[in-house]
């Protein structure tokens, strides 16, 4: 016997609740050999994915192509049978299932062939990227509306020839009945599902690319997805959570890249405050330095650009003013040498950053007490309250961020990788850096563990209580704060490089982390403060575009630190030179991918096309991983010693068996 009496008796109430589900020895031992069963099946395939910033069309596209996973599935099967264009055809029904089938149909001669043919294709593809999971777990992923069907033709064996029959009869039957675009949409969604057993986004899904919102409504309906929490994503939760200075600072952000859609039409919020303010103070006067970055490949009004640029000069000079008095209440922030505004000196039109006076392009700054510079004055007041309060009321975007709440964190410990955006800071010595928190110093994991209950305080913690106005604070340092961990850099020059030109004063020093962590004892060490103390443990990191065009790869530190901020932001794809990584992890091994641009969704169903990717294996484990080597394994472990002690209990007499409930047939 493996367990003893008393161990049985003191967790006799477990194993009562237990009995529940599993009535007797015969159902606890089939549960025991299913769950050992899956102990053994190769460990699903994680996908991990950073730095999305708005660009909603290449993203959808990547999470529909599995980021070029499924063309893979379908060149493996058809490769010998298929010629190249006929594939593409085949992987593009899939990616876009209901846009394709209606211009495949009109295109098509004999449609019911077509249909016979395209489902059978289909159904194989299905086949192939169940056949690593048990037939349960299958199940599971199917539509409700076509699960018995669908679990019908992928376990029926067609080689048989009594099968066979049965087999092209449902397929008949579904063309007959005329179900085959629903079923061709159920196939095509369940083989995107099945790609992808878990999605890691690794931070920044916000800010700069026009839509992040439409990326939000993505990632909602995915079947599993985790988030490690970006700056620019935390900047947003500080916003909803109705911070004034986070909400200036998104407005900011996004008034720099011309971007008013995201927030006007994905989110609702009522911009005509700030536009009827920015024109009544900033009208005649002179914004050149406010002027919003644009895109080359667009036209826009000269007259909107001028409004945007007034804009932009509005909600920079309050936002200035408010990150001043956030530094102001919170010496513990470190940040003094941000305050810049009491600086200015109006006759030399100069500013003192150090001990040196720079020259300032502008300081006409109207609405700026050079006694009070941190005061908002009482219109600047009334819309900070206004814009709070549509951000406030946002229902989507309330909505998106308390998913961001629910499904994410600071970091991620998962199958012995480290999930986080930004750094763990380090000190100048390589030493884990102390913060000092309410009296407490803390460093390393402890830090990380207090900063992520701060960014929750910050969102739910009960209106004008003294923990909420610390939480929001908190989410702004946590944005641009010296050293923060999704920041990771002594300080954000959003002053300088708006209003004074000498490019010198723009540099952001890097914590001294980017520098340790080129060396693997480093990233070990980082590794095994968060319990990860594993041959096959890595960091993985984005927030930092690896320039791929110099050369640089996104591996470092002998393979312990993994970089995927390839640029899908289009701003940043110059200076990285291809538009985005996955990195994915299988029960193979690791590889990374990277995305060629791409041209947007109406090109790639018309004519196609996909993103290009090219996909490099960078480590590749003895043995297939099993899922009992996986987090998951550990789950299934510790139920798999209950289900044994359970029949021992069982069998000893000290719980009675029931007849099990007949299950009920179809
Ligand atoms: O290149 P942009 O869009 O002007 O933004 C520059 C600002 O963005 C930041 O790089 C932060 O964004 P990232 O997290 O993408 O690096 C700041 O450090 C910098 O001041
Ligand atoms: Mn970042």
């Amino acid at each position: 016997m493996q367990y003893s009496q008393p161990e049985i008796m003191e967790n006799l109430r477990y194993l009562k609740a237990l009995s529940v589900q599993y009535p007797n020895v015969q159902a606890a031992c089939t549960e025991i050999i299913n769950l050992q069963a899956i102990l053994n099946l190769p460990k699903g395939t994680e996908h991990f994915m950073s730095d999305l910033h708005g660009e909603y069309e290449a993203f959808n596209h990547i999470l529909s192509n599995a980021s070029g996973v499924i063309r893979e599935k379908v060149d493996i099967l058809f490769s010998k049978t298929l010629p190249a264009q006929e594939r593409a055809v085949l992987a593009t029904l899939i990616y876009y299932p209901e846009e394709k089938l209606k211009e495949l149909k009109e295109s098509t001669g004999d449609l019911e062939e077509w249909y016979r043919i395209t489902l059978n294709r289909l159904i194989e593809v299905c086949r192939l990227v169940g056949s690593k999971y048990t037939r349960s777990k299958v199940r599971k992923a199917l539509p409700c509306d076509f699960e018995y069907i669908i679990d019908e033709l992928l376990h029926t064996n067609y080689d048989e020839l009594n099968k066979e029959t049965y087999y092209e009869n449902i397929i008949s039957t579904i063309i007959d009945i005329e179900r085959a675009d629903e079923f061709i949409l159920a196939l095509s969604n369940t083989i995107k599902r099945l790609v992808v057993d878990r999605l890691h986004i690794v931070g920044d899904i916000f800010d700069r690319g026009p839509r992040a919102d439409i990326v939000m409504d993505s990632l909602m309906e995915h079947h599993c997805v985790d988030i490690q929490w970006g700056n620019h994503d935390i900047l947003w939760m500080g916003a909803a959570a109705g911070s004034r200075t986070c909400i200036a600072n998104v407005l900011n952000n996004s008034i720099t890249y011309h971007n008013l859609e995201v927030v006007e039409i994905g989110y609702g919020i009522n911009l005509r405050p700030l536009a009827l303010f920015a024109a009544e103070t900033y009208g005649t006067k002179d914004v050149s330095c406010f002027l919003p970055k644009l895109l080359e490949s667009r036209y826009y009004n000269p007259k909107d650009v001028r409004l945007v640029a007034c804009m932009h000069k509005a909600i920079a000079v309050i936002l200035f003013k408010l990150e001043g008095q956030i530094i102001l209440r919170n010496p513990s922030f470190q940040m003094e040498d941000r305050l810049l505004l009491d600086k200015i000196d109006y006759q030399r039109r100069t500013v003192r950053i150090g001990d040196r006076d720079y020259p300032l392009k502008d300081c006409d700054f109207a609405t700026v007490d050079p006694q009070n510079p941190y005061q908002l004055t009482d219109e600047e007041t009334l819309l900070m309250e206004q814009l709070k309060f549509s951000f406030l009321h946002s229902e989507k975007l309330q909505r998106h961020v308390q998913f961001l709440y629910s499904k994410g964190g600071m970091y991620k410990c998962c199958n012995h990788n480290l999930l986080f955006h930004g750094c763990i800071p380090l000190d100048r010595d390589g030493s884990f850096q102390q913060f000092d928190c309410e009296g407490k110093r803390l460093s390393g994991r402890a830090f990380l563990d207090y900063t992520e209950q701060l960014a929750r305080q910050g969102y739910n913690a009960p209106p004008h209580s003294r923990e909420r106005l610390r939480g929001k604070d908190f989410l702004w340092f946590l944005w641009c704060g010296r050293n923060s961990p999704l920041f990771g850099r002594d300080k954000i020059t959003t002053f300088e490089r708006l209003l004074v030109d000498d490019p010198s004063l723009w540099a952001e020093e890097k914590n001294p982390y980017y520098h340790f962590t080129a060396e693997e004892e480093t990233c070990v060490r980082i590794l095994r403060e968060f319990g990860l103390d594993h041959p096959h443990a890595h960091i993985i990191n984005g927030h930092v575009p690896v320039r791929s065009k110099d050369g640089e790869t996104p591996v470092k530190a002998n393979g312990r630190l993994i970089v995927i901020d390839g640029g899908f932001c289009r701003a940043y794809q110059p200076v990285t030179g291809i538009a985005g990584y996955t990195l994915v992890y299988n029960s193979h091994g690791i590889r990374i991918i990277s995305h060629a641009p791409f041209d947007g969704a109406r090109d790639a169903i018309r004519n196609n096309r996909d993103i290009l990717s090219t996909s490099v294996i960078f480590e590749t484990m003895e043995n297939r991983i099993k899922v009992g080597e996986a987090d998951e394994g550990q789950g299934i472990q510790e139920n798999i010693q209950g289900l044994r002690m359970l029949l021992e209990a069982y069998r000893c007499g000290i719980i009675k068996e029931t007849a099990k409930k007949s299950p009920g047939r179809r």
